[in-house]
């Protein structure tokens, strides 16, 4: 038996904690035969805990072999403790009408004191996942207020994103998801995000020249994929949740366990193309022994450097609307 890994998830309660606490705990994420341990967090809210009681009773009731122990609590400090993968889930989600950095006011602040408490209890180890809104800009404030560990320790999600790609490309090319390969989502989970197929493969060949249909790429491909976290807003009236939630779990299998693919993930930018040191970027990366690389080497058209830059630029005002946080 392997020795567990301790999990932490935030927004335990919410509606994506309720459609991945489960998978979790089944081995989707970790492995088959990696017990876990769940440190689930939630508001010091009556109802909020109360509503994470009956998460931790549903969990109890699936006997999940699995599910070696859990902690629910309202403590950071708690909820952080020893944990070797930390899912910062809880924050609020946006509405109709909204854009995702309308929520950084409300939720920038959550993420200070998270991430020094991170800092602080987590394994030196820890994988940090930020999937709560904007996640970019607020996995940026839970990096630098966690003190000691590495910034290539946190994520930002863009694999909801990248997932979306993969399946608007299969439709358009009547092939399966799985004959599409190296996808990559450039810059930030918003509307201005770059989801790049002209790099990207159908069945070994090129996506772009196989779609041969600009008007489409441009048109209806790159708006689909961007604002497709609205449309289901405006479809459910709620916010996407079991994609999420499902994005979450690819993510971080792929962190942990590694990928052949290429997965698109929001990291620490380094200066790989262009793109200064300060910002969490979305770039295509590559997963092995726990560790993720950023794949070099792809040579972007003008179309592709001016989206690029404008998502950066998005990204860095965000960071500027949120200075203060960054101490
Ligand atoms: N990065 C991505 O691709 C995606 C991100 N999201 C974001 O994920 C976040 C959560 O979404 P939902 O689960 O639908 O929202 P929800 O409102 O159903 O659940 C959020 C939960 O977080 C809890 N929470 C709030 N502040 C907290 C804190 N400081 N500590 C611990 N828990 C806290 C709330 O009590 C609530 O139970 C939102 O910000 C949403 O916009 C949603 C979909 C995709
Ligand atoms: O759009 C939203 O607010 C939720 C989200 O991030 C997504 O579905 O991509």
């Amino acid at each position: 038996m392997k020795k567990p890994m301790r999990v932490a998830v935030t927004g335990a309660a919410g509606q994506i904690g309720y459609s991945l606490l489960f998978r979790i705990a089944s081995g989707e994420m970790l492995g088959k035969d990696q017990p876990v341990i769940l440190q689930l967090l939630e508001i010091p809210d009556e109802k909020a805990q109360k509503a994470l009681k009956g998460v931790m009773m549903e969990l109890d009731d699936c006997a999940f072999p699995l599910l070696q122990s859990m902690v629910g609590t309202s403590d950071a400090n708690v909820a952080f403790k020893d944990v070797d993968v930390a899912l910062l889930v809880g924050a609020r989600p946006r509405g109709p009408g909204m854009e995702r950095k309308d929520l950084l006011e409300a939720n920038g602040a959550i993420f200070v004191p998270q991430g020094k408490a991170i800092g602080e209890v987590a394994s030196r180890d820890v994988k940090v996942l930020v999937v709560g809104n904007p996640a970019n800009t607020n996995a940026l404030i839970a990096m630098k207020a966690a003190k000691g560990l590495k910034p290539s320790q946190f994520t930002a999600m863009m694999r909801l994103d990248h997932n979306r790609a993969l399946t608007q490309v299969a439709q358009k090319t009547g092939k399966a998801v799985t004959d599409v390969k190296k996808m990559s989502i450039w810059g930030n989970h918003s509307a201005t995000q770059y989801p790049d197929v002209f790099h990207a493969e159908v069945a070994g060949k090129n996506a772009a020249q196989t779609i041969n249909d600009q008007a489409w790429i441009e048109g209806t491909f790159i708006p689909t994929v961007q604002k497709r976290g609205a449309a289901i807003i405006d479809a459910r009236g709620l916010s996407s949740a079991a994609s999420a939630a499902n994005a979450a779990i690819d993510h971080v299998r792929d962190w942990v366990l590694g990928s052949s693919e290429w997965v698109s993930m929001g990291v620490p930018s380094d200066g790989s193309y262009g793109i200064p040191e300060g910002i969490i970027f979305g770039y295509p990366c590559t997963t092995a022994n726990g560790q993720y690389t950023i794949v070099k080497g792809i040579e972007h058209n003008d179309f592709a450097k001016a989206k690029i830059a404008a998502t950066q630029k998005e990204l860095e005002e965000e960071r500027a609307a949120i200075a203060h946080l960054l101490k």
